[in-house]
């Protein structure tokens, strides 16, 4: 797996300084502002409570409506190409992410983003199937993988690429458990920054730091010990409450 391991995170981080997103006048995400240098953090918060937005913000795959957001002082929805180094993004529905209909050029097409040639590209990609015991997926189309399947070679894609900090919107969803405890380990050597969002205590309580989102704003912002407790109880509280009538759709 040293590979994947790479140097520690640049430390100026991911910062955002009053951030606002709103789609067809609906405010998603608002007045958010926070520094993320840490190395593991976990984003928690309900259904609906703008978490996928969020990293997408981050990611710059949209731009806040106001306020900014900068990773290693860049923006990184303008600055494309910069981010490449910089962040990686593994997003739930994995056909939302693959472009290209076999293992072998999907795989490749981040690497010859960063500029390395054809050749370079293959060859890496043979190692890194090798390395994760993936060597027969070098012939493979796309839709020959299942779901779970496509969603690990996204996240190999991202390995492959480096980048500083890796955004996952929950991670472990679709995995069988073999999947799951493999990935827990390669997650664990990585030196770069993880910022993951999770349903699951246990996988939250990993991390140095937790943001709680609620309605598109921080709720609570801190080390797991103080911020999950109090999740749990208020996700306990509406859990006993028959229905979401404090939220409208
Ligand atoms: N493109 C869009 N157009 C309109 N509304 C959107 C759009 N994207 C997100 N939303 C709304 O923004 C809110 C936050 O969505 P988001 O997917 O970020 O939530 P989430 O916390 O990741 O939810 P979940 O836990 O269910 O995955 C939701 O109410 C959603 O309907």
């Amino acid at each position: 797996m040293s590979n994947e391991l790479r140097h520690t995170p640049n430390q100026q981080g991911i910062s955002l300084d009053r951030a606002a997103y709103a789609v067809a006048g609906k405010l998603i995400l608002s007045d958010l502002s926070f520094a993320l240098s840490e190395r593991r953090i976990a984003i928690i918060g309900r259904n609906g409570s703008g978490k996928t937005t969020l990293l997408r913000l981050m990611a710059g795959l949209v731009a806040p409506t106001s306020g900014s957001v900068l990773v290693d002082g860049i923006d990184p929805a303008r600055d494309r190409k910069a981010m490449l180094d910089r962040i990686g993004i593994l997003f739930q529905n994995p056909d939302h992410q693959i472009i290209f209909p076999t293992v072998a050029e999907e795989l490749a097409f981040g690497l010859q983003q960063q500029g390395r040639t054809k050749a370079e590209a293959a060859s890496m990609v043979e190692d890194l199937l090798a390395r994760h015991g993936r060597s027969h997926w070098l012939t493979a189309t796309v839709h020959s993988l299942s779901q779970g399947q496509r969603h690990f070679l996204c996240l190999l894609s991202i390995l492959a690429m480096k980048p500083d900090s890796i955004l996952l919107d929950e991670p472990f969803a679709s995995f069988d458990q073999p999947t799951v405890t493999r990935m827990a380990r390669i997650f664990d050597q990585l030196q770069q920054r993880l910022i993951f969002i999770t349903h699951d205590a246990r996988t939250a309580s990993s991390a140095q730091r937790v943001l709680w989102l609620e309605a598109g704003q921080i709720r609570a912002d801190g080390p797991p010990a103080r911020v999950l407790p109090e999740f749990e109880a208020e996700m306990l509280r509406l859990g006993s409450i028959d229905a979401d009538t404090d939220i409208a759709f």
